[in-house]
């Protein structure tokens, strides 16, 4: 039986005269794969800033696993297990594919320490299971800020496994990666995420990718979710084919 991972309670935030979060209530349950459309500038990064501490809502409460985090850190967030992926990844570019998985390794064990060897610290086993998990085995000793887009993005998500979360945020996990690639990027990321059973929320623009990979879509609209259901359904709204998809036919 299903459990909300996340809950969201009429939550709000404005930026001077933009409401960007407005009266956001939103429940994600465990095992869901979610995607979140909506045009340029309608709040869907914002409100994945608020759920993971790096925005404080004007009102309204997040609850995580049955936690209140509302205003709690990026850090104490990821600690509880809601991890997360950039629209441009934060990765660590003077270091290999490795090393940067041993780090999130250490950061999550709290052994990141200038007087420890990171090599050491960490589960070896762990390290080359992920790499292989995500196709970035062979691609070990290559220094992150060198690898393609779509590798770069595989590594963040990686990067974020480490920290072993129960649910992942994936902001735009496709974007800047070819439309050939994107596909191929998307197969490896959703089962990985699903044999670590991780629940997933990912922003996405491309229909064809939140088709085939969300079981659950919601749009955004002007700071509001105007739209939510299975992806047939939202994907067949005429007010998402019309403000969100941009189909004129509308
Ligand atoms: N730090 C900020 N200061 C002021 N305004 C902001 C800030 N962050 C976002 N906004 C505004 O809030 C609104 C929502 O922005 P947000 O980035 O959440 O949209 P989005 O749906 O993620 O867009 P995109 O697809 O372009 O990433 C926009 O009008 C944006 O300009």
């Amino acid at each position: 039986m299903s459990r909300p991972i996340l809950l969201a309670k009429d939550v709000n935030l404005a930026f001077g005269g933009v409401i960007a979060a407005d009266h956001i209530n939103f429940e994600l349950n465990e095992g869901e794969r979610l995607a979140v459309i909506g045009q340029n500038g309608a709040g869907k990064t914002t409100f994945i800033n608020i759920c993971t501490g790096y925005l404080k809502p004007t009102s309204g409460q997040i609850f995580f696993n049955g936690t209140d985090i509302t205003g709690k850190t990026p850090r104490s967030i990821v600690r509880l297990g809601l991890g997360r992926s950039f629209q441009l990844p934060q990765l660590f570019v003077e270091h290999t594919v490795q090393e940067c998985l041993e780090i999130a390794a250490a950061a999550r064990n709290g052994n990141l320490s200038i007087l420890k060897s990171l090599s050491a610290s960490v589960d070896r086993h762990e390290i080359i299971e992920t790499m292989e998990l995500v196709g970035l085995r062979d691609k070990a000793n290559e220094i992150a800020g060198a690898l393609p887009e779509g590798h770069k993005k595989l590594l963040d998500v990686a990067m974020a496994l480490m920290l072993r979360p129960k649910l992942i945020i994936m902001d735009e996990p496709t974007s800047g990666v070819s439309s050939e690639d994107k596909h191929d990027l998307m197969a490896l990321v959703m089962q990985a995420l699903e044999e670590r059973k991780v629940t997933s929320w990912f922003v996405e623009h491309d229909v064809d990718i939140v088709s085939k990979y969300a079981t659950r879509v919601a749009a955004w609209i002007s700071g509001k979710i105007a739209a939510d259901g299975s992806p047939d359904e939202v994907l067949k709204n005429l007010q998402v084919r019309k403000e969100v998809l941009g189909d004129l036919t509308c």
